[in-house]
């Protein structure tokens, strides 16, 4: 379980930056509020944004696929997330798979600042490929935390987001009406990647 490196040090450190990534239902979300919870219990000021594409629980709240959920900010553009932040030690930024290319230079910016800055996203797509800017944000964060799903077919651990409708489009916001997380043997054994 990952141990926060530094809580309320004086003289204050210098930031960092966090990504918790994996499939759906991996518990990327609960991990990002449970390190949240903890930083608020520190008595840390924090502040939370997601994308404001995602709606499909809560307009603002930021809520797990149990039910968690604690309060957010939707911003249209990673840029957004800057000046709001500017009052926070901690903030923390979900379904960070749908902002923009900015997002890298704006977590890299927060952790400049001394903030701590906690990323959770999609590491792939329902194609098994590298998602938005993740790649990018794990390669520069100080902490990655890869976190797995149980496979719906097989029970083994699942890194993989199987889509079951019928779209091409990498952006198609579902849950288990579109996806079903899998382990590498059953997301190969019907999508393309078999060769
Ligand atoms: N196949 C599954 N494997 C693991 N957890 C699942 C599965 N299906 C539903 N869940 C639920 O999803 C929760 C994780 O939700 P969440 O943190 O929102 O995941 P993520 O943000 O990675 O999509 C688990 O604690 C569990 O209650
Ligand atoms: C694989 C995949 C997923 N999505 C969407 C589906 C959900 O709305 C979110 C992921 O949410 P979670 O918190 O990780 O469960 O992303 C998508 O748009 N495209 C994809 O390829
Ligand atoms: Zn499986």
């Amino acid at each position: 379980m990952f141990v926060e490196p530094h809580l309320n040090q004086a003289p204050a450190p210098v930031g960092w930056i966090e990504v918790i990534c994996g499939a759906m239902f991996s518990g990327k979300t609960e991990e990002l509020i449970r390190r949240i919870r903890r930083a608020k219990i520190a008595k840390q000021k924090v502040g939370i944004f997601k994308p404001a594409i995602d709606t499909r629980y809560h307009h603002e709240d930021v809520v797990s696929h149990n039910a968690n959920s604690i309060p957010s900010v939707p911003v249209a553009n990673a840029a957004n997330i800057l000046p709001l932040a500017a009052e926070y030690e901690v903030v923390g930024i979900d379904e960070a798979q749908f902002f923009d290319e900015q997002l890298p230079q704006v977590a890299t910016t927060l952790a400049n600042q001394g903030k701590r800055v906690i990323i959770a996203g999609l590491d792939m797509d329902y194609q098994g490929k590298p998602f938005g800017c993740m790649p990018e944000l794990m390669a520069i964060a100080e902490f990655v935390t890869k976190v797995h799903a149980i496979c719906v077919r097989c029970g083994a651990l699942a890194s993989y987001s199987f889509r079951k409708v019928a779209a091409a489009d990498t952006i198609l916001l579902g849950e288990t009406d579109s996806y079903e997380p899998r382990c590498r043997r059953c997301f190969i054994s019907e999508t393309s990647q078999r060769q």
